[in-house]
């Protein structure tokens, strides 16, 4: 199993452990714990806990440090390049006397600092049950009878050519942290219906239900209705089991945020998809991560959400500021597609990021929320970009 290190036990009578306690993991046979002191590899020395008096033979324990040891390796990488997210909530009540409840600190111990991280967090209980209800190996048979996979950046390079607009990505969000109910009345087949004869090149889905009362489902009903976009994926990923999970379930596309994943799982996660054949949008919102993202020689498809998914500003001139200077430069010499993501509701809004350099546009709130997406879809650019159109 993966992460599973084994060793061989050399009981130790120093009457504590060494540094301080990271973990513990039972030993199965004897019911103890040990305790394991941090260590920079990935093989860490335990040492007995058993009193001094017991004589314990040396023995080989299979130790799961995977979820010890990730957890404490992913954190501080993730901190090294900026990444403000925490995984999942700190272990346990505060690690010192914090006063009586009600003078806790806002930020201190398990409360998550904005809604990313309770998104985050929510992410990390919710996929650990689903990989329970479903493990990796049984998700792979899963794909040999997925749809197959479209060529989701293809659909927009066509799009682009066609209408010498950006390919629109239109998204399937009946609601948000943000805005809150988008649409009450909500059928996403429908809706993928009208955006497809509106002259989307793609769609956007979200999967995630607690905070945007979406559903994986969804995309296989679009696809069972004959729409023939391309789907992305919208979810917040964290582990490469829900990048199989989706396409178990027809993604075409799946989106990788950089302000949650490091680079190094951003670069496996893109070889996984580009091995299901699937197109990773790595979306960035500043500088710093910009240039994380740029690092990354497998990155050929990046979005810029003009949202600050902490704070929920918004501002389109951070689509500009991205693209402006060597890193403009860098894109268009790697000839990256970039997409344009959020707060774009006017046709002045797509000529604005359209001259700071985007090929695509990801949109949801303006066009969801008309009554006609098909006409929204229109509204958005000024004209009629339909497939009969042009
Ligand atoms: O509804 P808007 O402002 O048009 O934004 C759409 C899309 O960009 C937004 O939903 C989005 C882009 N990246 C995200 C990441 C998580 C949640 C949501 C998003």
């Amino acid at each position: 199993m993966e992460g599973l290190a084994s060793f061989r036990a050399v009981p130790s009578f120093t009457s504590r452990p060494r540094s301080s306690i990271l973990g513990t993991a039972l030993n199965p046979r004897r019911g103890n714990s040990l305790s394991f002191s941090s260590s920079s590899s990935s093989i860490v020395r335990a040492q007995q806990m058993e009193s001094k008096d017991d004589e314990p033979e040396p023995e080989k324990i299979e130790l799961k440090i995977k979820e010890w040891e990730n957890s404490m390796y992913h954190n501080e990488v993730a901190a090294s390049q900026g990444i403000r997210i925490r995984r999942r909530p700190p272990t346990g009540p505060p690690l010192h006397y914090v006063g009586p409840f009600e003078f806790r600190l806002q930020n201190e111990g398990n409360t998550p600092r904005n809604i990313l991280e309770e998104i985050i967090w929510h992410k990390d209980t919710q996929v650990a049950q689903l990989k329970e209800r479903q493990p990796l190996y049984s998700l792979k048979k899963a794909l040999d009878n997925a749809p197959p996979v479209r060529d989701f950046i293809g659909a927009l390079r066509a799009a682009n050519s066609r209408t010498g607009l950006p390919g629109l990505i239109a998204e399937v969000k009946k609601a948000s942290p943000s805005r809150g109910v988008l649409r009450e009345n909500f059928d996403p087949v429908e809706i993928a219906q009208a955006y497809e004869k509106g002259g989307a090149a793609c769609l956007s889905v979200l999967a995630d239900e607690k905070f945007f009362q979406g559903s994986y489902d969804n995309m296989l009903a679009i696809r069972d209705a004959g729409v023939k976009c391309p789907l992305l994926c919208k979810e917040f990923i964290i582990e490469a089991w829900q990048i199989y999970y989706a396409r178990s379930k027809g993604a075409d596309a799946i989106l990788l945020i950089a302000a949650v994943l490091p680079d190094l799982d951003i670069k496996y996660m893109t070889k996984i998809c580009k091995m299901l054949g699937m197109a990773t949008l790595v979306e960035v919102h500043d500088e710093r991560e910009m240039d994380r993202v740029l690092g990354i020689e497998e990155v050929e498809f990046i979005g810029i959400n003009n949202r600050n998914l902490e704070t929920f500003e918004v501002d389109i001139g951070n689509t500009k500021k991205l693209l402006e200077g060597k890193r403009g430069e860098e894109i268009r010499k790697r000839d990256i597609i970039v997409v344009g993501e959020s707060g774009l509701f006017t046709p002045d809004d797509i000529a604005y990021v359209q001259e700071a350099g985007v090929k695509a546009v990801l949109v949801g709130e303006s066009i969801v929320k008309q009554s006609d997406p098909e006409k929204g879809v229109a509204g958005l650019f000024g004209k009629d970009i339909s497939l009969q159109s042009v």
